[in-house]
């Protein structure tokens, strides 16, 4: 265990920490903050959920000099809600120091972002299209910058980001440090990332698994076209306190969302094609518990943090082991415990395999719920509700009329009747959800999937030649499973 102030972090920055409620460094922010404090770049992984933001946000906030209102500080995040999530974070961080963080992403009003960037913000906390945009205005000067930092930092230098990575730091002088953290860092992708960086010190935190322990995970084998009907099932018997559900497509996710209202869930999806104001409301609908289910595609999978979020469903399954590992890590965080649960069509079940030798973790097999154990849960809830209005003892005005129907029908059948009225027969209200193609399933041996015609799930990597084709150093063979990342990359 390690206290903060055994780090040699400033007086302001422990007061913040204080406010905030940290009483001791995670691993991650004990092994990075003081490397990071004597200037090295580092390359920092652990787990989901257990303080990356802090680990580099602490040791940037050291190094701002709130005299000189420059912008010293560059942090870069794939998503526009995890910008904002950070660049709060940071200000919660540095505010009693006096710095000054702006989040800037696209779907933003430009002229609004140009003014609040002349205010004068020590660090900025951005999406990289927008980053770029506003370094060819050059409405952001980054002469000042002394430290970069690129959050989900696997993501950031994959094919969908690194060319717009690499030129938003050809724009930042070359002393600057540069930090990059992440979850996972697969082995091709930590030699990009040691290409962009000096001497970089390399922590990773060492546990058993990839995923956290906390996180109770399982998978039910279940055919696309009941994966709807599993999903309520599941939803009924276990209540979540706040659920996300994965989709693959922007499509799959409106009708998901739409399909679970219908059934009288309060559920809303989210994907890049959304407004932003949209996109925001949504977030914020779950964030404060007016909206249950938040169904999402890869968008929400990466750094959010919402507390509260008791399940994660993987509808349908990701497209790679890495990305399970973020997605599944939207719940179990800061040491709370959380469900994750897999749907696999039959034929995917090798994925299933590849996840959990890449992830180091085992996910056991569920039996899918029947229908009458999801009534049960649903009538639970509904005695839950009766057993409350009950305690709270303020029933005298419904006494009479009580009595009355219990002179003409036995008790059992008014309550069971009472029952019916709280639960809603979801069954009556069929939904269908349009068919998704099965993920190709990695085979063995690593043979190459495109010679047996299946294109899709290749896309650019498998064209481009960029080196990034064929097996890694390692053996695995990733092309199966990366989609066109480029066409999927949400809008920043
Ligand atoms: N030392 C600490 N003590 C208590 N809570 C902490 C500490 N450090 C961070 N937290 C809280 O833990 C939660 C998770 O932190 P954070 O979002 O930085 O995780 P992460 O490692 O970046 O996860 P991900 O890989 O999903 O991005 C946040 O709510 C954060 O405020
Ligand atoms: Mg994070």
């Amino acid at each position: 265990m390690t206290t903060f102030s055994e780090l040699s972090i400033s007086q302001p920055i422990m007061k913040s920490l204080e406010k905030m409620g940290f009483e001791e460094a995670t691993p991650i922010q004990a092994e990075t903050i003081p490397l990071a404090m004597e200037g090295n770049d580092v390359i920092g992984q652990a787990q989901t959920g257990t303080g990356k933001t802090a680990a580099f946000g602490i040791p940037m906030i050291e190094k701002i000099d709130t005299k000189q209102r420059k912008i010293q500080g560059l942090v870069v995040a794939p998503t526009r809600e995890l910008a904002i999530q950070v660049a709060e974070e940071i200000h919660r961080l540095g505010k009693i120091k006096g710095v000054r963080t702006l989040p800037v992403y696209g779907g933003q009003h430009m002229e609004r972002q140009i003014r609040a960037l002349k205010d004068g913000p020590h660090i900025v906390v951005a999406t990289p299209g927008r980053l770029l945009d506003h370094l060819r205005r050059r409405t952001i000067r980054t002469d000042s910058v002394h430290t970069a930092v690129l959050d989900e930092a696997d993501e950031m230098l994959n094919m969908g980001f690194i060319d717009d990575i690499r030129d938003i730091l050809k724009n930042i002088p070359e002393d600057r440090q540069t930090l990059l953290f992440s979850a996972t860092m697969p082995k091709e992708i930590r030699d990009i990332a040691t290409n962009l960086m000096k001497n970089p010190k390399e922590v990773k935190v060492k546990t058993k698994e990839m995923t956290v322990e906390n996180i109770d995970q399982s998978f039910i084998e279940v055919p696309d076209k009941y994966k709807f009907d599993t999903l309520t099932n599941h939803l009924d018997i276990n209540a979540p306190q706040l659920a996300i559900v994965f989709s693959r497509t922007k499509k799959r996710v409106d009708e998901i969302a739409e399909g679970l209202q219908a059934r009288g869930f309060s559920a809303e999806g989210i994907h890049g094609d959304l407004t932003q104001g949209k996109r925001m409301s949504v977030l914020n609908k779950f964030k404060n518990g007016r909206v249950e289910v938040l169904v999402a595609t890869d968008v929400a999978a990466r750094g959010l943090d919402i507390s509260g979020v008791t399940h994660v469903y993987n509808f349908d399954i990701p497209q790679d082991p890495e990305s399970y590992v973020h997605r599944i890590g939207r719940t179990g965080r800061a040491g709370r415990t959380g469900e994750a649960i897999l749907f696999i069509t039959p034929r995917e079940i090798g994925h299933l395999h590849l996840i959990e030798k890449v992830t180091k973790s085992k996910i056991k097999r569920m039996v899918p719920p029947t229908n009458q154990e999801a009534r049960r849960g649903q009538q639970q809830i509904a005695v839950e509700k009766l057993t409350k209005t009950i305690e709270k003892d303020d029933l005298k005005s419904y006494q009479e009329t009580a009595s009355e129907i219990l002179q003409d029908h036995d008790s059992v059948s008014v309550i069971a009747a009472a029952l019916k009225l709280l639960t809603k027969e979801r069954r009556d209200t069929p939904v269908s959800i349009s068919s998704a193609q099965p993920i190709s399933v990695k085979r063995s041996g690593g043979r190459d999937n495109r010679k047996s015609g299946n294109k899709k799930f290749y896309g650019k990597r498998g064209q481009g030649g960029r080196n990034q084709g064929g097996r890694n150093q390692s053996g695995r063979n990733r092309k199966g499973n990366f989609q066109k990342r480029r066409n999927n990359r949400p809008n920043s």
